[in-house]
Parts: C-alpha cells; sequence; structure tokens
C-alpha cells in the first residue's frame, strides 16, 4: 500500500463563467497509495467531480500536475475506468454486449472476450440478465452493468462519480456490499466521490472532506474500523457526527454563497 497510484500536485481548476471565475480547485495535494479506498466527501458544489474529473482527464486542471499509474495524465486512459451516477450504458446493446464493448473494440480475440463477459456476468448475479436491454432493468442493476463494463476494461484504477446516489437504500447497500467485496477480490485503487457521509465511512479506508469555493481539502482522515461496517456502533455514530460538523460548515458557505448571490441579482 506504499507505492503511490494517484498524485494530485499542486493542483488548481478555474471556471470563467458569466464574466467571473469560479475557483473550484485550490491546490489540492493528494497521494492516494496502490489498492487505497478513498471517498471524497462533502456538499454539492465543492468541487468533488472536478477533481474526479481531472484524475479521470476528462478535463484537466488550470495549472498542477496529476499522475496515475506513474504517467502524467493528460487525456482518458486505460488505467483509468470511470462509473458515472446515470450508468452510461447503451441503450441499443444487450447487457453482455455493453459489458463485451470496451473489449471488443480492443480487439481482443471473441472467445476471451467471452470468458471475460461470462466471469462478470456471474460475478456481478448478472447471468440471468444477459439478454436483456437496460431500459428492462431496475436501477441497482444498470449500476451493476456499467461497475462490470469498467471491470472488463481491467483498469487498476476505479473512479466513481456518485454510483449509488439514484438508488434507494436497500439496493444502494447492497451494491455497496459487492462493491467491497470486489475491491477486496481484485485490488482496485478506488476513489468515490459522495456527499453521504454514511457511505463515505462505510466505505473508505481514507475520507477527504473537501471545502466549498475554493475546493481544498480541509480535512483527510484514515478510517480504521474493520470491514464490515456497522453503521449502528457508536465508533461509526461518533465518526459521522463528526464529519457531520464538518460538512455542515461548507454546506452553511454554500447556502451563504447562494444568498449573497441572490442579493446581487
Ligand atoms: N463547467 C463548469 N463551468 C463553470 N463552473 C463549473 C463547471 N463545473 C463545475 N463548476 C463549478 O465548480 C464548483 C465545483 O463543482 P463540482 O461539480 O465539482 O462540485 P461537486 O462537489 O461535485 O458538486 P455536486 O455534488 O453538486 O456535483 C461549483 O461551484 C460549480 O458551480
Amino acid at each position: 500500500m506504499s507505492e503511490a497510484h494517484i498524485v494530485a500536485a499542486g493542483v488548481n481548476k478555474v471556471f470563467a463563467t458569466g464574466g467571473r471565475e469560479v475557483v473550484a480547485l485550490k491546490e489540492i495535494n493528494l497521494k492516494v497509495p496502490r489498492g487505497q479506498f478513498v471517498c471524497l466527501l462533502g456538499p454539492s458544489g465543492c468541487g468533488k467531480s472536478t477533481l474526479l474529473n481531472a484524475i479521470a482527464g476528462f478535463a484537466l486542471p488550470s495549472s498542477g500536475i496529476i499522475t496515475a499509474d506513474g504517467k502524467l495524465v493528460t487525456g482518458p486512459g486505460p488505467e483509468r475506468g470511470m462509473v458515472f451516477q446515470e450508468y452510461a450504458l447503451f441503450p441499443w446493446m444487450t447487457v453482455e454486449d455493453n459489458i463485451a464493448f470496451g473489449l471488443q473494440i480492443k480487439g481482443q480475440p471473441r472467445d476471451t472476450v467471452r470468458a471475460t463477459v461470462d466471469k462478470l456476468l456471474a460475478m456481478l448475479s448478472l447471468a440471468d440478465f444477459r439478454h436483456r436491454y437496460p431500459k428492462d432493468l431496475s436501477g441497482g442493476m444498470r449500476q451493476r452493468v456499467a461497475i462490470a463494463r469498467v471491470l472488463a476494461l481491467d483498469s487498476p484504477i476505479m473512479l466513481m462519480d456518485e454510483p449509488f446516489g439514484a438508488l434507494d437504500a436497500l439496493t444502494r447497500r447492497n451494491l455497496q456490499d459487492e462493491l467491497l467485496r470486489l475491491w477486496a477480490e481484485l485490488k482496485k485503487t478506488i476513489i468515490f466521490v459522495t456527499h453521504s457521509i454514511e457511505e463515505a465511512i462505510y466505505l473508505a479506508d481514507r475520507i477527504v472532506v473537501m471545502t466549498y469555493r475554493p475546493g481544498t481539502i480541509k480535512r483527510d482522515l484514515i478510517v480504521e474500523l474493520p470491514r464490515l461496517r456497522d453503521p449502528a456502533s457508536p465508533v461509526f455514530n461518533a465518526l459521522k457526527r463528526e464529519l457531520g460538523q464538518l460538512v455542515m460548515e461548507e454546506q452553511q458557505r454554500h447556502h451563504n454563497d447562494e444568498l449573497r448571490l441572490a442579493a446581487v441579482d
């Protein structure tokens, strides 16, 4: 766990909108060791997605550098797989074709693709759904397919932007458990964006709390609790209160900012 798998050094991101500048990220320095499960936590607008997108290579920093797997990030790359909240599946393809797509693009032989798809269908309890189309699946099932699609590419790094945000509580917990199982088995490095404090404590080795405008790192803490974690336990709840206070402060700043902007309008 000692080698840094993802590094952000002096990362800034400024957006220019409507004649004014929004500093979405300011001086972000972060080193993520190989195999670590990191949650980026904070209220809406604190730069979590901006940081994740910068690591993914979708929107590069205004200044500073990011490396992943030892390489400078200059765009998306095969060592970084991304799972979005909105599933991002091809609606015209069946479950198995969605999972196979990336492998076919890579030119893998048909038998290899078939074997990988079969393995992933079994791993994510999707075997009975292989011939279905995304529109005929529940949200939880669609997100399983999205995860299988990223796993098919065997990226050592998984970037996840509120992947379970749209799911009901029970499905969400099932998928969280499934993700923890896959992570332990496949030894991926995961950066997972959430605004749910409970989700962050349930999942992460490490929680990075961000501030609202400019987006900086407010707190960077290791969660020592053994898994599977019990959200009803006193230690879990103490941590929840502590993080709740930090997130609330940023939420308040967001709220004040909105009031100030409304007054200007
Ligand atoms: N393309 C853009 N153009 C202008 N401003 C942007 C753009 N993308 C993000 N921002 C601004 O940058 C800040 C950080 O946004 P970001 O989406 O990263 O936050 P977040 O923490 O992921 O929030 P959410 O949970 O709502 O997605 C916000 O103030 C947002 O308004």
